[in-house]
């Protein structure tokens, strides 16, 4: 929200600079990682691609949204582009591995890595944004989807591609499952046994109460479905989280990429 322009010049520009490099090489097919964001505050759940796009609550989703109208334009202009656009829903999780994940080094405000924060200690408690959503414990709703998944998502958008002629083609992936801040925590708690401290805050600038997809399409279409739980999820991440405290930093001597790199 506050440097609106960097996300505009890096999405929006790079993704035009992309297109305009992939059409003189005569390259046309692509796979958009764009986002239910793109729905803003949804007026019916669960949310279909059919649901109207551009009533958006943050800077991010706009981008998203303005680069699917350019691929929707450039789609028309030239019929040779072939362009699935996947409206991911709420990606976490890590590699089942532990060694491929969300490097928590770096600026982030979304709720599973500040959760693992607060549990290996390096928080002392979660905020949770708001008690008082219309939703039936009063925290935010969203639909959470394993990474795993998001990843046989777009290797089903790949083979989608191959066999057929799109020009542009949207997809909800998502869990289908609405889940509460309250509940995240509850299930984080029963797969880690770490007890995570919270307080109830303000809402968070931006945010919306409940959205979670209708993916009925994309197992239609795709043959694609979430496979993972939430409780999977939480397992996974919080692997990744304890071999990697710190990330991909390379002199991190607890780090697992940072001994392999050593070897
Ligand atoms: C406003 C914002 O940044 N939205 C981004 C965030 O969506 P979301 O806000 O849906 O994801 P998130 O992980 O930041 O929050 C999920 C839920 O947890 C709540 N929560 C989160 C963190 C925290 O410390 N306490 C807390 O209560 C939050 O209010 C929401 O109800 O991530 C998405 C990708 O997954 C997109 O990038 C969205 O644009």
């Amino acid at each position: 929200m506050k440097q609106p322009l960097k996300y505009y010049k890096n999405n929006i520009i790079g993704a035009m600079n992309l297109l305009e490099v992939m059409a003189s090489h005569g390259c046309y097919q692509l796979v958009f990682s764009s986002s239910c964001t793109v729905y803003g505050n949804p007026s019916s759940l669960p949310i279909t691609e059919s649901h109207p796009t551009g009533n958006i609550t943050n800077v991010y989703g706009r981008t998203k949204y303005f680069i699917e109208e350019i691929l929707r334009d450039v789609a028309n202009s030239e019929k040779r582009w072939n362009i699935v656009s996947l409206r991911y829903f709420n990606p976490i999780g890590a590699h089942s591995s532990g060694l491929i994940g969300e490097d928590p080094t770096t600026n982030f405000s979304n709720l599973m890595p500040y959760i693992a924060q607060v549990a290996l200690g390096k928080k002392p408690s979660l905020s949770i944004y708001g008690g008082d959503y219309a939703t039936p414990d009063g925290t935010g709703i969203r639909d959470y989807v394993h990474v795993m998944d998001l990843a046989e998502g777009h290797v089903a958008a790949l083979k989608k591609l191959q066999s057929k002629h799109l020009h542009l083609q949207v997809y909800n992936l998502g869990s289908g499952q609405g889940t509460s801040v309250l509940d995240f925590i509850k299930t984080f708690e029963k797969v880690t046994g770490i007890k995570v401290p919270y307080t109830i805050e303000a809402r968070r600038e931006g945010d919306i109460a409940s959205m979670y997809a209708n993916c009925d399409f994309a197992k239609f279409d795709l043959g694609w479905t979430a496979k993972y739980t939430l409780e999977d999820m939480c397992r996974d991440f919080w692997k990744w989280q304890t071999m990697n405290p710190n990330g991909y930093k390379s002199n991190d001597t607890t780090s697992m990429n940072g001994k392999a790199d050593r070897h």
